[in-house]
């Protein structure tokens, strides 16, 4: 079972911060939105660059085409200025013809060498964040499964899908280009100097008021977009618990309440957006507003200066043009280390979870110490003495010690909760025993590597699961090349062939997400096919207990005992006819094994089997009599 509970403790348990609600911080914190790196760190760029490796040649290309074009364009403005000086020359049409040339051509390269400058930083930084990607999921198929029972499917999916856009938006979005920007500032100010130095300090003056502002503005917008994240958050959990109760929602008529509550989700969203895009546009009013005023004091100064020192009309030109240039990379540069903070605390998150040390690993390391194997060539499966427990401190089965010989049929019973489907998943290794040990053909299941005890079983679980695709695609899961004859033979066996050929479309029918399209009934019986198909010599089958049709239950039945005959079965039983088929019960009470042996040994001891047994039965007539 996926809970997706949040543990404040493993979140670091604080308050709801002022001005949020409860449900807020605790999405936030769920979704880890709130924690934005707030310098530069090097491991995490370090981690970065094994992904990055492979495709750097791409990126230096880029750099080295940016630095290019930032030292193209601060050129035009100097040649502009140097082109109205020579007007004062005589030979000015000359000069005039050949410095538009020289603009003309300077600008052509500055353009044409944009475009794969963008191209190829986008390329690297999309490349790489793909192999990421890959990699993390990679990286979720060898967790073991208590990992997900303690990590909210939400976050994996952050982890896999936002993390790694923010870093490749480090790239689409031009954050590297800051260093373009750095080398054009600094040149700006290099030239401006030469030129002119009283000039370029009346400008300059403008710099820290200006620098002040855009980092408070700066911060305020990242707090919006912090909001935004978290707002976002909000709204697809809301979305995705409306979607997938929608049966709910229609059956108790609660459109109304739910298109309410949406109402509220959806303003306090639309208010955070509302919030980063007039501080965006504060922002770039309040630059161009310093611009024209720069401008205005470099004319007015010039006009001062030119009744004893007259400033000469190219300079005039060249400033104009640098101040229109200069306060843009001071504005970009704090927006674009925004961006690279965002992008290294997506990496920063990623590389938690990369860290994990539950490795659900494919060759286990030696068997615990004392944990002998024994060799029993008559056992198939046997747990001996096993205590387990999900979460530490509650235990769920209590020195449980079942075993089941080649061939032998087992069913377990007991109430719900018991234990039960425990039991298969230790046998499965899907999660380990805290005490006792767990075999399988005589080998600890520790010891034994992952495919090959998986290979062993065929499991059919309560909830089946069905993949898009198709039915035949779905029988042969696990394979990819479907073996057709091998799917109508499994059909076939469980008697089942005629129900799904029947459709439209027969075995290649489409399967909807999550097998939507067909039957609770309809996905066992598929899964039965699936048992069948992959012909393991153990198999485990979750009974369903949802009510169905008696056509249905009749296949079911037909499938069942096609899927025992020749193999070892754990069944964890809940029809009546099934208990009687096999060779022995097991009876749990709470995580307790408390009865064992075969039906009629069980009824005429008069336990709890016989106490179960009994209830189901009376059950079983009461609704035949109806
Ligand atoms: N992944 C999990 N994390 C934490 N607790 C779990 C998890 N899966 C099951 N449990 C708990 O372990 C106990 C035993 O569950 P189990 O599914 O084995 O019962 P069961 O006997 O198969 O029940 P049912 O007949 O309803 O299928 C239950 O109390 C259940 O809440």
């Amino acid at each position: 079972m996926t809970t997706l509970s949040v543990d404040p403790k493993a979140n670091g348990a604080k308050a709801a911060a002022p001005g949020k609600t409860r449900a807020e911080t605790a999405l936030a914190r769920f979704h880890e939105e709130d924690r934005l790196g707030e310098g530069l760190d090097a491991n995490i760029l370090a981690g970065l660059w094994p992904f990055m490796r492979p495709h750097a040649k791409w990126l230096v290309l880029s750099l080295v085409l940016l630095l290019l074009g930032s030292g193209l364009a601060v050129l035009q403005p100097w040649l502009m200025g140097r082109t109205f000086d020579a007007f004062e020359h005589p030979d000015a049409a000359r000069t005039l013809m050949q410095m538009g040339a020289l603009i003309l051509v300077l600008k052509l390269v500055e353009q044409s060498i944009a475009f794969p400058q963008v191209y190829l930083m986008q390329l690297a930084g999309a490349r790489a964040s793909g192999d990421l990607r890959a990699h993390v999921f990679r990286f979720l198929h060898t967790r073991k499964l208590g990992f997900f029972d303690r990590t909210p499917v939400g976050r994996l999916v952050t982890r896999v899908t936002n993390d790694v856009d923010a870093i490749n938006e480090m790239f689409a979005s031009g954050t590297l280009n800051a260093i373009g920007d750095l080398v054009r500032l600094v040149l700006i100010i290099v030239v401006m100097l030469r030129r002119d130095w009283q000039l370029a300090l009346i400008t300059f003056v403008a710099v820290p008021p200006v620098a002040l502002g855009v980092m408070w503005t700066r911060r305020r917008i990242r707090d919006a977009f912090r909001e935004i994240r978290v707002k976002t958050a909000r709204m697809n959990a809301y979305l995705n618990e409306q979607i997938s109760g929608m049966a709910v929602v229609q059956a108790y008529a609660r459109e109304e309440q739910s298109a309410l509550e949406f109402d509220d989700i959806n303003e306090a969203y639309r208010q955070a957006n509302n919030r980063s895009i007039v501080f965006d546009a504060a922002l770039d009013a309040a630059i161009e507003l310093v611009q024209s005023l720069c401008i205005a004091a470099v004319l007015w100064y010039a006009g001062v200066r030119s009744l004893s020192d007259r400033v000469s009309f190219g300079t005039l030109v060249t400033f104009v043009a640098y101040i229109e240039m200069f306060f843009i990379p001071i504005r970009d540069l704090s927006a674009r280390m925004t961006q690279l903070q965002s992008a290294l605390a997506g990496a920063e998150r990623i590389f938690q979870l990369l860290d994990n040390k539950d490795e659900d690993a494919p060759v286990p390391a030696a068997a615990a110490e004392g944990q002998a194997e024994k060799k029993d060539d008559t056992i198939a499966f046997e747990l001996d003495h096993v205590d387990f427990e999900y979460k530490p401190g509650v235990p769920i089965l209590r020195d449980v010690s079942i075993h089941a010989g080649k061939g032998e049929k087992i069913a377990l019973v007991g109430a719900t909760g018991a234990g039960k489907t425990t039991v298969a998943s230790l046998l499965l290794r899907l999660y380990e025993a805290k005490q006792g040990s767990v075999r399988v053909f005589g080998r600890d299941v520790r010891n034994a590597p992952r495919d090959e005890l998986r290979k062993s079983f065929a499991v059919v679980p309560q909830e089946v699961f069905l993949f898009p695709g198709t039915i035949a695609s779905n029988i042969a899961a696990g394979d990819v090349e479907v073996d057709r004859a091998r799917v109508v033979r499994a059909l076939e066996r469980i008697g089942a062939l005629d129900l799904f050929e029947r459709r439209e479309g027969g075995l290649e029918a489409k399967v909807e997400e999550r097998g939507s399209n067909f039957s609770a009934g309809e996905r066992q019986l598929i899964a039965f096919a699936r048992a069948l198909y992959r012909d393991p010599p153990i198999l485990v089958l979750d009974e369903a207990t949802a009510n169905i049709d008696s056509d249905t239950e009749a296949r079911l039945q037909k499938a069942v005992w096609a899927a025992m005959q020749g193999r070892t079965a754990l069944i964890i039983a809940h029809r009546l006819s099934t208990i009687r088929a096999v060779d022995r019960i097991v009876v749990f009470h709470k995580g307790r094994v408390v009865e064992q042996g075969s039906h009629e040994t069980l009824l005429a001891q008069g336990g709890a089997y016989a106490r179960l047994y009994q209830l189901q039965f009376s059950r079983t007539e009461a609704h035949a009599a109806e």
